[in-house]
């Protein structure tokens, strides 16, 4: 640089200050924006800034919208003289009578009487706004205009059900009917919710709660709740909204009944954001009695899972939250230090290792011997739970009033009935393992014995402390036998396949009841649809959708390093963990009769659809006649044609037969009767295990 290059300049002096003036107006800016935010005195709608970005939008619009009432109310108006003039309802009648010869000479009379009343109208019209103008000004004829104008706004103003008025709303409607709640009725009709004629009531005004805005309606008289939870996705796709944003739930209880609904519409997908950190990080212990917190629904509301007296099955594809959920549940139980845990993991990665350290039986892998050890340590279970139940038995009725474990009875050493959790990852590894084992005269399978253990487990352990969690990757029929299905209490859906597995994981019907883990995102790792165990939750819902909280492995780690601490200060720390595998001598013989024939083979597999049609029967295939034909096509979501063809070819042809009606006048429907239905699986059964024999 030459010195040519340095330009003079005034003094410097030491911190100068440069007045930022677009900074203090921001500033100024911010406060206000923070004191309207939080000002109690601001109503709460209009705090938002989508409400107020929505009100200038309905201002700037409202001269535009006048105008386009009053056009709509002049070509009403035309076209109301028009058929006065004309007069069409006269015509009308005498033609529909074949009169209209007869009656030709009068309507004309008629018509040229009314088009000289509306000359005479218009002339005394016109005269008397000439008047007017010449005593009071231009004034008068500006009144004149305005009147005029509110008339034809009002009369071409939108109404519903106006052929050719119909309100046509682009984008999302979902701040439209917090304004105007006729929008919400017409999604509703749109929706086949509700019929033409039939409109809500509503209970309350919407109102913003949380991140969207809610509003309960009253069905009209006849509509059930339970359908509008069905149908949720049409009113969604009505309100052209995501269905993850809606969520509608009935009102139960006190204030409560069959047609009221509670409606809640997010502004943005509520699965989505940062992971949910689990509050179990925060607390030292955790007591097993409690409920875990498992997680947050839409509406941001923990969610917590009760695990004692129940048991959970949690299913999904892979990559989906699954074990990380079931470490959730899990970690509640790490965390008290009187709970005994048996954790097998099938996968044998590094999921569970950090469990090592605190479980009272551990096995991780998929080999033969890691599968015989969970079926050893599964028969010294049920052993242990037959002895429970002797040994409360003879406990007096102030410790134990009921056949059944207490928070008291779990914790004293002296008792040994601790809270025994069995935790399966992968636990298909475990029931489709082919290896064959004779088990008390009988052959089976290793996988079939184990499912056994764990149905008797399931059933009869709940009352005795023991808490099953099972979580798979395949939830099939064939994978968890349904006598094992049917016992589990609470259950969790992340995203699978199809509504079948859904069906599988949350039970018969689910999907038909609007409860369906195949329609989740999979970008929404971790949220799966929960239906607790009616029994111990005491929900008022069936189910409900659930993001879990974010446990990742560091934090795992530190849950079970607790859990180890915990359990050194109380002395609890036995068996696998304390370096002590000895398995308990268990007398075989007492084990098969407990979960008695308990060996059987299973039942074979049934083609499609008779396997559908089946399992969405349920037990309703002994307790039903005849089913209608279009309700399994509408329940198994099949192609008429193609289902009656291939039922047909199983063996079961349609009849018609008379049901009642929704009116309750008989109809008669095309259908199947549940006796061939029965049949052909029978035939199917013996053919197959013929089959079977010979090969
Ligand atoms: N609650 C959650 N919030 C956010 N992300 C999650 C949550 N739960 C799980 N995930 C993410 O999903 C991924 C898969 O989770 P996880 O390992 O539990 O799946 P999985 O279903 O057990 O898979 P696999 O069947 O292969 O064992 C995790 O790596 C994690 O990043």
């Amino acid at each position: 640089m030459s010195p040519r290059d340095v330009v003079p300049t005034g003094p410097v002096y030491d911190a100068e200050l440069v007045e930022d003036v677009p900074a203090i107006a921001g500033r100024r800016r911010g406060r206000f924006m923070n004191w309207w935010r939080r000002s109690r005195r601001v109503p709460e709608a209009f705090r938002s800034r989508q409400a107020a970005r929505d009100a200038v939008a309905w201002l700037l619009r409202s001269p535009f919208r006048v105008m386009g009432a009053v056009g709509r109310g002049l070509v009403v108006g035309l076209r109301a003289w028009r058929r006065w003039v004309r007069v069409t309802d006269y015509r009308e009648a005498a033609e529909n009578a074949e009169k209209l010869a007869d009656k030709f000479v009068e309507i004309r009379a008629l018509t040229l009487f009314r088009w000289k009343v509306t000359g005479a109208a218009l002339m005394v019209a016109s005269v008397g706004l000439l008047v007017a103008d010449l005593v009071y000004g231009a004034a008068a004829l500006w009144i004149t205009g305005g009147v005029a104008a509110v008339v034809l706004a009002v009369a071409g103003r939108r109404k519903d059900g106006s052929p050719g008025r119909k309100a046509v709303l682009a984008g999302p409607r979902t701040l439209t009917w917090t304004m105007d709640p006729q929008v919400l009725v017409d999604a509703f009709r749109d929706a086949k919710l509700i019929g033409k004629d039939e409109s809500l009531r509503l209970v309350e005004r919407a109102s913003r709660v949380g991140d969207g805005w809610s509003i309960t309606v009253d069905l009209p008289a006849t509509r059930k709740a339970d359908d509008v939870i069905k149908h949720r996705d049409a009113l969604a796709s009505a309100l052209a909204v995501d269905e993850v944003q809606l969520i509608v739930e009935r009102v139960r209880g006190r204030g409560g009944h069959a047609g009221r609904v509670f409606l809640w519409v997010a502004d943005e997908d509520p699965y989505a954001g940062p992971p949910l950190r689990t509050p179990l990080l925060d607390v030292e212990c955790w007591d097993a009695w409690r409920p875990v917190p498992f997680g947050r629904d839409a509406r941001n509301r923990r969610i917590d899972l009760p695990l004692v007296w129940t048991s959970l099955l949690v299913g999904a594809i892979p990559r989906q939250g699954k074990t990380f959920a079931t470490r959730l549940a899990t970690a509640g139980l790490i965390l008290d230090p009187y709970t005994q845990l048996y954790v097998f993991d099938g996968k044998g990665g590094k999921d569970w290792d950090a469990a090592e350290q605190v479980a009272y039986r551990f096995v991780c892998g998929d080999e033969v011997e890691h599968i015989e050890a969970v079926r050893d340590h599964l028969i010294e279970l049920v052993a242990e739970v037959q002895s429970r139940y002797a040994r409360m038995a003879t406990l007096d009725d102030e410790t134990c009033p009921e056949s059944k474990i207490t928070p008291g009875i779990s914790r004293d050493s002296n008792l040994g009935m601790p809270i025994t959790a069995v935790i399966i990852d992968e636990v298909q590894v475990f029931l489709e393992n082919p290896t064959r084992q004779e088990v008390g005269g009988k052959k089976t399978t290793l996988g079939a014995y184990i499912a056994e253990l764990l149905a008797y487990l399931v059933r009869k352990g709940p009352a005795a402390g023991i808490v099953v969690i099972l979580a798979t990757q395949r939830p099939d029929s064939n994978t968890i036998p349904s006598r094992l299905r049917a016992v589990l209490g609470s259950r969790f859906a992340l995203r699978v396949m199809d509504w079948r597995d859904s069906n599988i994981v949350l039970g018969e019907q689910m999907n038909t009841r609007g409860y369906d883990a195949s329609t989740l995102l999979p970008s929404h790792k971790g949220v799966g649809i929960l239906r607790p165990d009616g029994e111990t939750a005491g929900a008022d819902v069936l189910a409900v959708t659930v993001r879990t909280f974010y446990m990742p492995n560091p934090e795992w780690r530190e849950i079970c390093a607790r859990g180890r601490a915990l359990r050194e200060t109380a002395g609890t720390l036995t068996g696998h963990a304390a370096g002590d595998d000895t398995t308990t001598a268990v007398d075989p013989s007492a084990v098969v009769k407990a979960i008695g024939s308990g060996t059987e083979e299973d039942s074979p597999d049934l083609p499609e659809p008779l396997a559908s049609v089946v399992e969405y029967l349920g037990d309703d295939l002994g307790n039903r006649e005849f089913v209608p034909t279009a309700e399994l096509v509408e329940a198994l979501d099949v192609e008429p044609g193609a289902f009656a063809q291939q039922m047909g070819e199983l063996g079961c042809r349609p009849t018609r037969q008379y049901v009642p009606g929704d009116d309750g006048t008989p109809r008669r429907v095309r259908g199947y009767v549940t006796a061939d239905i029965r049949t052909a699986v029978d035939d199917f059964g013996s053919t197959d295990l013929t089959d079977g024999g010979s090969s």
